[in-house]
């Protein structure tokens, strides 16, 4: 056992875990108060319009997605998950929705890549708007949290890439309840393509 890490002391501390709560919902509201609508709202237009919608992320930032994933099915859109073995090709008009932090980690710059190349457009969600995926992305909604090596904790005090990955679940909920909404599609309808294996 390493003694660089003490896995939570000895007992959890109540006034540390209530200060906890405080702390991640005073900087995700941050993050609400900084995104820009009106690249969100052109986004959900290109989801709408997209003969198939595709969602790329590695670790927690593809976690998140995928819950993203799964309620832009429900909306009815076609909906594929790169790294399944059911994802077909990627094409023309597709989107790709690409969630990266950094914006640099490889196989999500790679996708993205591969995805302009087959005339798609990508949707990127990264704190980095100068980053490699915000580069070659067709729209950049940037999440204005901590890369997950900023240590200093100027930008948030939770842990390497938390408040990203936290923001990513946050907004891509606020685009499918604003796009639901829209639609006027009752919540008995959306039912019907929720998952009955399971
Ligand atoms: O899982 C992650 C890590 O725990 C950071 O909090 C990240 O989501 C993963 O490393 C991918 O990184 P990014 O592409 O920079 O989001």
């Amino acid at each position: 056992m390493t003694d660089t890490v003490n896995p939570g002391g000895d007992t959890l501390n109540p006034p540390l875990f209530n200060y906890a709560t405080l702390a991640i919902t005073g900087e995700v509201d941050r993050i609400r108060r900084g995104v820009q609508p009106a690249a969100w709202a052109r986004a959900g237009a290109m989801l709408l319009k997209a003969p198939a919608v595709f969602t790329v992320g590695t670790g927690r930032s593809g976690l998140a997605l995928q819950m993203a994933a799964m309620r832009l099915m429900h909306l009815g859109l076609s909906v594929h998950v790169v790294g399944e073995v059911t994802a077909p090709a990627i094409g023309p008009d597709d989107v790709l929705i690409a969630a990266s932090g950094s914006g640099t980690t490889k196989r999500v710059v790679q996708a993205a890549e591969t995805a302009r190349k087959q005339g798609a457009n990508v949707v990127a969600l990264t704190t980095a708007p100068d980053s490699p995926l915000a580069s070659v992305s067709t729209e950049v909604l940037v999440i204005p949290a901590a890369d997950k090596q900023d240590f200093d904790g100027k930008v948030s005090d939770q842990y390497a890439g938390s408040l990203f990955e936290q923001s990513v679940l946050l907004l891509t909920d606020a685009l499918f309840h604003a796009l639901w909404r829209s639609s006027g599609t009752q919540a008995t309808e959306l039912w019907r393509l929720h998952a009955n294996l399971e």
